[in-house]
């Protein structure tokens, strides 16, 4: 299977979303990755749920939501409202993981978890089978632009292996640091999904930059 690519709005320009969502239409973007923070989980606060609704108006991708928020399982109607195609919780706010993983499904979304960069992968063995997604944070959640953490592609081989022995179907996706040079190694050691902020907002031409993560 073909990797996918889902640029991260956080780095996009908030004051003309409007141009930045006709650039991903236009890409060959698979989806568009979506950052909501709350301040208590992560140390910073980015957008929330009206701004999400009004981007699934205008983007014509499927949307990939990353709730770096506490008690996320409070919010899963809101995000089915913004008709979100993937509703990705992090392990570390989650002590009944497997409800929102079942509770996710229900609304009709395809659950995905997420584990940060001090969280090893073997706690996610038991819910393999249960999520669509796994997403390894290759840098500490919060911000865009930040360094890669190398350790990360040593965790996607180890998940790759746990996924194949677990039989599941399961992708798994890596947020952070992620450019031309990060996503070459991250392909080699199993990587599905590929999420970029600055990567791509920050290039000269972030359709052709784009293009090019698309087919390394
Ligand atoms: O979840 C996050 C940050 O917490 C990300 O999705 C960032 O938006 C990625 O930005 P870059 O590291 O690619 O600039
Ligand atoms: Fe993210």
């Amino acid at each position: 299977m073909k990797h996918k690519i889902s640029p991260s709005l956080l780095s996009a320009n908030f004051a003309n979303l409007a141009k930045d969502l006709e650039m991903i239409n236009r890409s060959e973007a698979d989806w568009l990755h979506l950052d909501i923070m709350d301040g208590v989980f992560v140390p910073n606060i980015s957008f929330g749920f009206p701004v999400i609704k009004a981007v699934s108006e205008l983007c014509q991708k499927p949307l990939d939501v990353h709730l770096m928020i506490v008690n996320p399982e409070k919010f899963i109607s809101e995000v089915k409202a913004t008709g979100a195609k993937i509703m990705n919780v992090h392990y570390e706010t989650c002590p009944h993981l497997h409800r929102v993983i079942q509770q996710i499904r229900e609304a009709g979304m395809e659950p995905a978890v997420t584990i940060n960069p001090a969280t090893p992968v073997s706690v996610l063995k038991d819910i393999l089978n249960d999520v669509y997604m796994v997403l390894i944070m290759s840098v500490n959640p919060g911000f865009g632009g930040q360094k890669f953490i190398e350790r990360s592609l040593e965790k996607v081989k180890e998940l790759k292996m746990m996924i194949n022995e677990a039989g599941s179907d399961a992708l798994i996706q890596v947020d952070g640091g992620v450019n031309l040079e990060t996503a070459s190694l991250l392909l080699e050691a199993g990587a599905d999904v590929l999420v970029a902020g600055n990567a791509v907002f920050g290039a000269p031409s972030p359709e052709e930059m784009i293009h090019k993560l698309k087919t390394l």
